[in-house]
């Protein structure tokens, strides 16, 4: 099936007095935003508000939310839209061109099949996938673009672009550590961006991160194993996301560090990925080919 067909139509944004969502589909990419209540779906909302390239034509809940019915624009403080909270994904991403996905593992496997259907790009910031979950957002990837990444934001592609770099010019005399803190909300460790920065290191050593990595440390763990990769997490407060990635060798230590103050950092990347989504074939990308780093 023709990726460039199918759901990659164009919308406005809300939609004008006795205007179907069809008339709207004539001017800019349509924008399904799930997860719409949650920290980064109201981010993500306001941000598509805003935009002149692009249009809001739904936002998903989960079934029972107290948002499900309600005008999108009182989840973020603005005169009313148009656009209802829904909590039914298979008629809601029917209508769009992209998928803005910050939510849980399971719920974004569910929207991953359903965004393929509609030949939607699926933008995926969700985080916490075990393996066998990237493994099931396979078969979708072969009908629409899926674009995945534990951080949407510049800041971080550019590090990891950097962590690879050092980590293949530093030999395994530097130990490699990522400490990451975040928000007490937070339900995934380590960060999706800390195993981002992670991968990258391993990726610099010439290795993938699941033969490096080290399991987490508690009790008598013994010395650290050479050329091994360590992870660490701090959850508390109201910590938007920071991360270092430490190589430590005898005398010194080189630190690798991003800290995010503001999520619109993350919507900004994710709107960017949705529309640089719109011409590209299926298959599984990420936020570094969208920045071309
Ligand atoms: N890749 C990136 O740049 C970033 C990724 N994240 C990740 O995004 C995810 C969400 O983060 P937050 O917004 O802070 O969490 P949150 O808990 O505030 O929001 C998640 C929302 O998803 C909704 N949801 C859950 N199941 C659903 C379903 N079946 N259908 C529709 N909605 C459903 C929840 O009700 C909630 O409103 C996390 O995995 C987080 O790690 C967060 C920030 C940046
Ligand atoms: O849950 C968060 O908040 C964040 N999650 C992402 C991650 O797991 O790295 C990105 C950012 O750090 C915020």
């Amino acid at each position: 099936m023709c990726p460039h067909l199918g759901g990659r139509g164009l919308a406005r944004n809300g939609l004008e007095r006795g205007e179907t969502s069809e008339d709207a589909k004539m001017d800019k990419p349509g924008i399904v935003i799930t997860g719409a209540s949650g920290r980064m779906g109201r981010m993500l909302i306001a941000q598509v508000l805003d935009s002149d390239k692009m249009a809001l034509v739904g936002a998903l809940e989960r079934p029972g939310s107290e948002w499900v019915g309600r005008d999108v624009g009182e989840l973020v403080g603005r005169p009313a839209t148009g656009v209802l909270v829904s909590d039914d994904p298979v008629a809601t991403i029917a209508k769009a061109q992209a998928v803005i996905d910050f939510t849980t593992p399971e719920a974004t496997l569910a929207f991953a099949e359903l965004a393929a259907q509609a030949r939607a790009v699926h933008v995926i910031g969700t985080t916490g996938f075990d393996a066998d979950q990237i493994a099931r957002l396979k078969p979708a990837a072969r009908h629409a673009p899926i674009i995945r990444a534990g951080n949407m934001s510049l800041g971080v592609n550019l590090l990891t672009a950097l962590a690879r770099k050092v980590a293949a010019a530093l030999d395994e005399d530097w130990d490699i550590e990522v400490v990451e803190a975040h928000h007490r909300h937070k339900v995934d460790a380590p960060s999706g961006t800390a195993l981002m920065l992670g991968a990258a290191a391993a990726e610099g050593r010439g290795e993938t991160l699941e033969t490096l990595r080290t399991p987490a440390r508690e009790g008598i763990t013994g010395a650290r194993t050479r050329g091994t990769i360590g992870f660490s997490a701090i959850r508390g407060g109201d910590v938007v996301g920071e991360h270092d990635l430490i190589f430590a060798a005898d005398g010194e230590r080189v630190v690798l560090r991003h800290l995010a103050t503001d999520r619109r950092i993350f919507a900004r990347g994710a709107l960017k990925a949705a529309l640089w989504g719109q011409d590209k074939g299926p298959g599984e990308y990420d936020m570094m080919d969208v920045l071309g780093l």
